[in-house]
């Protein structure tokens, strides 16, 4: 199947055509197949935690919650399945690739030159006075880079060393842009930059990384 048939028209061909022997001891990651219900249950979860750290409930509602949020338990557990398996972070169309974990930002270029993605910081990423945590920034862009080397063609790499400037307040629920490219490949060393901006274009945070190639069954 064409990457674009798999990830969508912000996807080309030459993305992620790397060499699997090359990934270290990591697991095959495969696009996951899945139905319109899995974005609405993960968009479901990100509302959840949203509310989870933005209200005050009584007592009796808390109690209520517990126990529905502990049958949710119940209902998934049995569908535990190995790193590899499960969709999250496997849906490219989907914030986040579908994944909990990261960003509810949205891919919209996957290519060599680089990658975008647009989105928000929601309410749980509050950090204080209405601006995100400082430690989301470094999740955003390490995500980032991860699929910047992957569209690269690059084998699977872990990040020797992130740098961050934080330029400007990131703000909360506000559509903002981040964008990269590899700039430079150097035998296992792939340096990567990155730009976080608002849509005035006014710079927030930039970012730039090592992220080196791992060795033969290297974790
Ligand atoms: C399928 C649909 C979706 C598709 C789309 C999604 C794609 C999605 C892909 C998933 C992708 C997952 C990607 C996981 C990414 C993490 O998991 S990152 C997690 C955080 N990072 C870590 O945990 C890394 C921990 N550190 C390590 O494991 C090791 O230190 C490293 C980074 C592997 C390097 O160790 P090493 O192999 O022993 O390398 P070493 O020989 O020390 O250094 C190699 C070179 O790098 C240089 N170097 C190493 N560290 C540094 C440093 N900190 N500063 C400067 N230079 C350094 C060395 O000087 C050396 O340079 P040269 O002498 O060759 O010029």
């Amino acid at each position: 199947m064409r990457f674009e048939e798999r990830y969508g028209e912000a996807v080309t061909d030459s993305a992620g055509k790397d060499d699997y022997e090359h990934h270290g001891g990591f697991p095959r990651y495969t696009p996951a197949e899945v139905g319109p219900e899995y974005g609405r249950l993960v968009d479901a979860l990100r509302t959840l935690q949203d509310l989870a750290v933005s209200t005050a409930p009584t007592p009796e509602v808390i109690e209520d919650a517990a126990e529905r949020v502990e049958a949710l338990i119940d209902l998934l557990k049995p569908f535990a399945v190995p790193e590899g398996e499960q969709p999250a972070g496997r849906v490219l169309s989907l914030p986040g690739r579908g994944s909990l974990l990261m960003l509810p930002w949205t891919v919209e270029k996957f290519d060599a030159e680089g990658v975008r993605s647009r989105g928000m910081f929601r309410r749980y990423h509050l950090g204080g006075n209405g601006a995100a945590h400082g430690g989301t920034l470094p999740l955003l862009f390490d995500d980032l880079f991860g699929m910047i080397q992957h569209a690269y063609g690059r084998p699977i790499s872990r990040t020797a060393y992130l740098h961050i400037n934080y330029r400007k307040i990131t703000p909360l629920d506000t559509e903002l842009v981040v964008e990269g490219s590899v700039d430079k490949v150097e035998g296992r060393k792939t340096f990567i930059s990155a730009v976080l901006k608002d849509r005035e274009g006014t710079v927030l945070a930039d970012c730039e990384a090592l992220m080196v190639q791992l060795l033969k069954g290297q974790p």
